[in-house]
């Protein structure tokens, strides 16, 4: 850590910006990722604005939180019902949603974006934000493979600019890496670091490289498996048990495929194989082309490499 925190310093700008506690948080993106995010934040006590394209999908963020909420509160509140649904109100009451971004950032803290894994788009919504919102304000992305420094390229606050990726489903996953580019400040890094911590994760520093810790170690693994899979070396559903009933994962390569959206998926190992063409361990797969040619995207499609219904 004292050797990362100093390459982070290294690239300290010049902003008289100092450490932002993080109480108001904006997110951008009310899909599985931000909807989860907002979730816990304002369980947390923070008070959260969530933006989306249109208010249905908004509707259906809330729906989300509330379903996710009462699965926490079933388990926490186990002897107390009535206070489980009292929490679940004021969490509720914690978030506020719009579909006007230049309105949400306003007195935001932390701006956190959640939409689609797409450079350009990213990189057009944050260009915009930057205008907009306060001069304090931290931006941040959730990119599960895109270089943080690329997207923070589109504005003019690359010191108040790094990268928060959470695990999917956000309020049970413990992990958060926490990703600092050689121009993001310290003060920026550790104010990441402890909105981390009030969130009741556990965060880990990471530098700007492809795939962060856990992808790098976890996309090889996952590519490995369907070509084990294609190859005929064993069935997927062998290949979900070994890895449960043998490593004490909880789930399979296929069954967390599944469950992440393979279209998520081929769009990160595309995106890398352009980056790196060469690279044997980002050649394309016969099946997962196929699957998500034909709409079978995993279990929010209700088929995948699994059927579900
Ligand atoms: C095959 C080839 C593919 C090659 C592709 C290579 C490219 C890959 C690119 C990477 C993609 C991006 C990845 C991303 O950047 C990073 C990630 O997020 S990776 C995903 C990480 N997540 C996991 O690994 C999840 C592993 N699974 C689990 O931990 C558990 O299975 C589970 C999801 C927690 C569910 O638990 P289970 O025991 O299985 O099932 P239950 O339904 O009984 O749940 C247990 C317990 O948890 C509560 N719960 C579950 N979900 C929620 C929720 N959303 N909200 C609230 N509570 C939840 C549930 O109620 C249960 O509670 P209990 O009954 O015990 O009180
Ligand atoms: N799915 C995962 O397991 C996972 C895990 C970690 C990180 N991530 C990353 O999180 C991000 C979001 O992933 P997701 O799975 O939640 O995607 P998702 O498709 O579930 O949600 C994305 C949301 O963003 C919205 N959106 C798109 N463009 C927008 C814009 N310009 N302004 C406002 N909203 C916009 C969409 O309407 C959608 O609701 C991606 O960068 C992804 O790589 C995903």
């Amino acid at each position: 850590m004292a050797f990362f925190a100093h390459q982070i310093r290294r690239g300290f700008s010049s902003s008289a910006v100092r450490n932002v506690v993080i109480k108001q948080v904006t997110i951008i993106g009310g899909g599985q990722m931000g909807a989860g995010i907002a979730q816990v934040a304002a369980s947390t006590g923070h008070s959260v604005t969530l933006v989306d394209t249109s208010d249905d999908i908004l509707k259906k963020s809330i729906k989300t939180i509330e379903g996710s909420l009462k699965r926490v509160v079933k388990k926490k509140f186990a002897d107390k019902p009535e206070a489980g649904e009292e929490f679940i109100q004021k969490v509720l009451k914690n978030v506020s949603t719009s579909t006007d971004v230049g309105s949400a950032v306003q007195g935001s803290d932390l701006v956190l974006e959640a939409i689609v894994e797409n450079l350009k788009i990213k990189q057009d919504l944050f260009s915009r934000l930057d205008k907009l919102a306060p001069a304090h304000t931290i931006f941040a992305s959730n990119t599960s493979s895109l270089p943080i420094s690329d997207i923070s390229s589109a504005t003019n606050r690359l010191d108040r600019f790094g990268g928060l990726h959470f695990f999917n489903p956000v309020p049970m996953m413990k992990l958060v890496e926490v990703i600092g580019t050689s121009t993001t400040s310290q003060e920026t890094f550790d104010s990441l670091l402890n909105f981390s911590k009030v969130l009741g994760k556990t965060p880990v520093s990471c530098k700007d490289t492809p795939g962060f810790i856990v992808n790098r170690l976890f996309v090889p693994y996952l590519y490995e498996a369907i070509r084990l899979y294609e190859r005929g070396h064993g069935s997927k559903e062998d290949i979900d048990i070994a890895m449960k009933l043998g490593v004490g994962y909880p789930m399979g390569p296929f069954e967390l495929s599944d469950y992440i959206g393979l279209d998520t998926i081929k769009f990160i190992m595309d995106g890398w194989r352009e980056m790196d063409p060469d690279n044997t361990l980002f050649a394309p797969s016969e099946l997962m082309d196929k699957l998500v040619a034909e709409g079978k995207l995993g279990k929010k499609t209700g088929e995948g490499f699994y059927k579900y219904k």
